[in-house]
């Protein structure tokens, strides 16, 4: 390529860059006359709501439903996904809690749903970021649900038996694994790895084929891990993407993980109930009589309506022993007049029926 094609490329490019200033500038200042509109509709004592997960679900998808490429339809979503982000800071800063401390695939996952012009708090614990949003210190909170390999996140299902949450969002996360270490640690020399129990269960043959005999400690969480060894020698860490910038760790191994589609579902959680898209999921906590054919009692209404369960996980229910509870998702709304039919059928043959939320499946 010649030097004066590349001049006059970049003279096109700095052209549209401009326009593309303009434009999303445009759409800044329509989020702020949208702010206006939302103010000035309010009833007396009514709190404004600006953010409208299911909007935002509309807005990508149809982002990715034109484009036309170059660029494929996860990277346009996720531009898009950033500018509706700065647009809503905008009109209201959102605040949101996760599961720290930073560097953690939950703040990743955060920032995957929310972007990044929001206000991120890493708390301790799954409870804490359930607390602090019953608090109302925070908007929402993002918390781990289950993982493809490991299953369910216990303290997270635990937390919505104690504490009165809408779920208003999914999010999915691939999960890569890196073995991080500071640097004054040499391969040969580590005599202990730390990680989150989970992680290090997700690399459990990685480790048995390469440190077969090194001491494997469980920590608070692989951000936790990728923190200590910074300082430590001989160490390292199991631990992602983000802890590994954040701590300025290098890799020894990259993507251990033993399945290569290991994934994690988090749940972004709140008050807000999120009205239907069409393409929604359903969570609900269910609690049955301890007797015989009571699961099948329960599953009977799904499948009699065509109703497509995408998981279901038992819990001892903490208010008698033996006894459990059922978490379920299902794809629709509770406000679909079938799905309200199947709900009202169940809550007939329950102990205890709640719908933890409806909220729109994962775009991105
Ligand atoms: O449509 C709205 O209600 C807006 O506030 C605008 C907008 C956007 O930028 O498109 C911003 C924030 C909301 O969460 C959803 C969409």
């Amino acid at each position: 390529m010649s030097e004066q094609e590349l001049k006059a490329l970049r003279v096109r490019i700095d052209a549209l860059d401009t326009k593309v200033l303009e434009l999303i500038s445009e759409r800044a200042r329509c989020a702020q006359e949208v702010a206006r509109v939302k103010m000035a509709s309010l009833a007396e004592g009514e709190v404004p709501v600006f953010y409208r997960p299911e909007r935002e679900a509309q807005v990508l998808k149809r982002v990715m439903e034109r484009n036309q490429g170059p660029l494929g339809n996860e990277e346009m979503a996720r531009l898009f996904r950033e500018i509706m982000s700065s647009c809503l800071a905008l009109e209201q800063p959102l605040k949101v809690a996760y599961l720290g401390p930073e560097g953690t695939f939950t703040q990743a996952a955060a920032m995957k749903h929310f972007g990044h012009a929001v206000i991120s708090k890493p708390m301790a614990a799954i409870d804490e970021v359930f607390r602090e949003v019953a608090a109302g210190a925070v908007n929402f909170g993002v918390v781990p649900v289950e993982n493809s390999t490991e299953g369910a996140v216990n303290h997270t299902l635990d937390s919505f038996l104690e504490h009165d949450m809408v779920i208003c969002g999914e999010v999915e996360l691939r999960i890569h694994h890196h073995l991080l270490v500071g640097e004054n640690t040499k391969t040969d020399s580590i005599s202990r790895i730390y990680s989150h129990a989970q992680s290090l269960a997700q690399c459990r043959k990685w480790l048995d084929a390469h440190y077969p005999n090194v001491e494997r400690v469980a920590v608070s969480s692989n951000a936790e891990a990728a923190k200590r060894v910074k300082g430590e020698w001989n160490s390292a860490a199991i631990a992602g993407d983000m802890a590994a910038g954040l701590y300025g760790l290098t890799r020894l191994a990259e993507k251990i993980e033993d399945r290569p589609d290991n994934s994690t579902r988090f749940l972004m959680i709140g008050s807000q109930e999120v009205p239907p898209t069409g393409d929604d999921k359903t969570s609900i906590i269910v609690s049955m009589s301890n007797k015989p054919g009571a699961l099948h009692e329960l599953l009977v209404p799904f499948h009699d309506n065509g109703i497509d369960l995408t998981r279901i996980e038992t819990r001892p229910s903490r208010s008698g022993k033996w006894t459990y509870v059922f978490f379920i998702d299902f794809v629709g709304h509770h406000r679909d007049p079938l799905i309200k039919g199947v709900l009202e059928k169940i809550s007939q043959e329950a102990v205890a029926l709640k719908v933890l939320g409806s909220y729109p499946k994962a775009v991105l």
